[in-house]
């Protein structure tokens, strides 16, 4: 069963220590019917045998030998259980931790296609609730199978020692018991596969709501928002609710089989008690030791329950653990070469599933050139610089760095040449030093101040309260657009490498600003292709050249006096920037 393999290949270093816990848990079980020999031995010696009297009087030593082992092995049974619970535990907990960092690892080395198509909330689910389940199924549920197998067994054994037939009258419970149960789990398992998307669903919309907690509040959208959770809420609850109330529905049956146990043993016992055919003794050890039998009817809902939840939340799990990514960084560069910077596209079109956003697009940038590209929004600017370190894979074509295909590159070493502060930027929950040195964390003090320089951040970070050491907290909270911009500028120049891409990094900062950051760039101390996706003219004009897309396809193309003098989109654009003119100039 895939399941079983799945869990003992990650059970790993740990095998040994779980087959102990099955074993010890099965020398626990059958300890439990120590104690009803035990009291069937003192009830027949002196209790109700012919003898009792007598051998109260004279065998004194034997009742007390009697009395002491059940003692002994109750205590015993307490100790070994406390000690199975403890490899249980070890065993399933580390599993889990191991499982865990794969798991991270596997969602790290995913590219941007697998990020486009799974939710943040989902993944989540996976790394914990899931991932709990899993180490419940083991500390738990497999524990309470064995045992209640195991004491079913031994109770068994030891009615068939002592009558046969009394015994097989108890047996003929059992089909029923297991029609039931069959039936059950197969209603229960859908339930469960739906509760865990629900559940899914509503962690979705926590996250979101809470990570975009700032447009809520601006759109004045709580109500709405509380709303859309309720929803979620109400679904989830349902779901848990219908699928544990199926179990009522089979309750009764297992329940009546479980009780018939005592009525069988009453009515067939009794009277072979009455007959001679059994001892009071027996008969008091089948009756302390029923239990064995009617209590993993009981626990059968639970269990099943649990091992469909189980089911449910591996399949999730096994899905991030199988999953290959398309693009796929082997690490294995040890000597990483520092790149010219020539990047080359040839022909290149891109879709995103079926969607075409980029069209037959071909153009060269030299080293140490600087190239603007522009473009309405949504013509795939960004989409074209995404194919430079191949956070995707062109549909046709070919993306060339240095004169080499990318998909033949090892992608450590690609992307170990190119810098990138992205649009939507990202700053992690650390201090401001920690955040511009994220790509080098060997950078110094001082060179940290230098490239924040660069980056016209230096002055409002020596303004903040703690200065460099000043915490941002997640995604930059406590700092302006602009100011994030800078911080991130700071961090793709201080790696240092010879090429550079900036996506939109200068658009929320103001024209002095950007005419320092500017400067900056003209004047970096190392060899550096520039690639810029601006919508300012002021930000174009000093680049060596500039591509304009429209519709995924590169419409225009050379310097700024060129692409004036051509009189196309650029020339309108720079009108409708420097004399705020409408879009149909003349
Ligand atoms: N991950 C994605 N999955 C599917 N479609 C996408 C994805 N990212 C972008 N697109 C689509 O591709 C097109 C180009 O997007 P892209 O972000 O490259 O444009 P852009 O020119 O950078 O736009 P902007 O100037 O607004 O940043 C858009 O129509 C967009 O809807």
């Amino acid at each position: 069963m895939f399941q079983l393999k799945w869990l003992w290949k990650n059970l790993e270093k740990d095998r040994a220590r779980y087959i102990l816990a099955l074993c010890l848990s099965v020398v626990c079980s059958s300890l439990t019917i120590a104690t009803p020999y035990f009291s069937q031995r003192i009830v027949d010696t002196f209790i109700a045998g012919d003898h009792a009297a007598q051998n109260l009087s004279q065998e004194k030593g034997l009742l007390i030998t009697l009395c002491l082992a059940m003692i002994g092995f109750s205590l015993l049974r307490t100790g070994l259980s406390y000690f199975t619970t403890m490899q249980y535990e070890h065993s399933s907990q580390n599993m889990l931790y191991r499982i865990r960092v794969f798991l991270y690892n596997k969602i790290q080395e995913q590219d941007m296609h697998y990020y486009d198509h799974n939710r943040t909330g989902d993944l989540m689910t996976k790394m914990t609730g899931d991932l709990d389940m899993v180490r419940h199924t083991m500390a738990w549920i497999f524990k309470t199978i064995i045992e209640s197998l195991t004491i079913f067994l031994a109770a068994m054994v030891y009615f068939f020692t002592i009558d046969v037939k009394l015994t097989l009258w108890m047996l003929i419970l059992s089909p029923p018991v297991f029609v039931v149960s069959f039936l059950f789990a197969r209603r229960v398992r859908p339930m469960y596969i739906d509760l865990r998307e629900r559940l899914s669903q509503l962690n979705t919309t926590t996250q979101e709501n809470i990570s975009g907690n700032r447009v809520v509040k601006a759109f004045a959208r709580e109500a709405y928002e509380i709303e859309k959770f309720t929803d979620k809420n109400i679904n989830f609850l349902k779901a848990n609710k219908t699928a544990a109330l199926v179990w009522l529905d089979y309750f009764p049956y297992l329940e009546t089989l479980a009780q018939a146990f005592n009525v069988i043993l009453m009515i067939a016992g009794g009277l072979y008690v009455m007959n001679g055919r059994i001892t009071f003794g027996e008969y008091a050890a089948f009756s302390s030791l029923i239990w064995g039998l009617s209590n993993p009817m009981r626990n059968i809902g639970i269990i099943i329950n649990d091992i469909q939840r189980f089911f449910a939340s591996l399949s999730k799990i096994v899905e991030i653990y199988y999953a290959r990514p398309g693009i796929v960084n082997e690490h294995q560069a040890t000597d990483k070469r520092r790149f010219e910077g020539t990047i080359e596209f040839e022909n290149v079109s891109f879709k995103y599933d079926t969607k075409t956003v980029l069209d037959q697009v071909s153009f060269k940038i030299r080293p140490g050139e600087t190239v603007a590209i522009m473009g309405s929004t949504g013509s795939g600017k960004t989409t074209l610089v995404n194919l430079i370190p191949r956070f995707y894979d062109v549909t046709e074509g070919r993306v060339l760095v240095d004169g080499t295909d990318v998909r033949n590159l090892e992608l450590d070493e690609l992307r170990g040449n190119i810098g990138v502060a992205t649009q939507d930027v990202l700053l992690f929950s650390d201090t401001v030093d920690g955040n511009i040195a994220y790509g080098d964390p060997e950078l110094s003090e001082e060179e940290t101040v230098n490239y924040a320089r660069l980056a016209a951040a230096h002055d409002f970070i020596t303004r903040m309260p703690e200065g460099y050491d000043t915490i941002v907290g997640e995604r930059g909270v406590g700092l302006s657009g602009g100011q994030k911009q800078r911080i991130a500028l700071a961090r793709a120049l201080a790696v240092r490498r010879p090429i550079l891409i900036l996506d939109d990094t200068t658009s929320a900062v103001d024209l002095e600003t950007e005419e320092h950051i500017q400067n900056s760039l003209r004047s970096l101390d190392y060899p550096c292709t520039k690639i810029i996706i601006a919508q300012r003219v002021s930000t174009t004009a000093e680049a060596d050249r500039i591509l304009i897309f429209e519709g995924g396809q590169l419409i225009e193309e050379g310097t700024h006096a060129e692409l004036l003098a051509k009189r196309g989109y650029y020339y309108e654009v720079f009108m409708l920037q420097n004399e705020g003119i409408g879009r149909q100039v003349g």
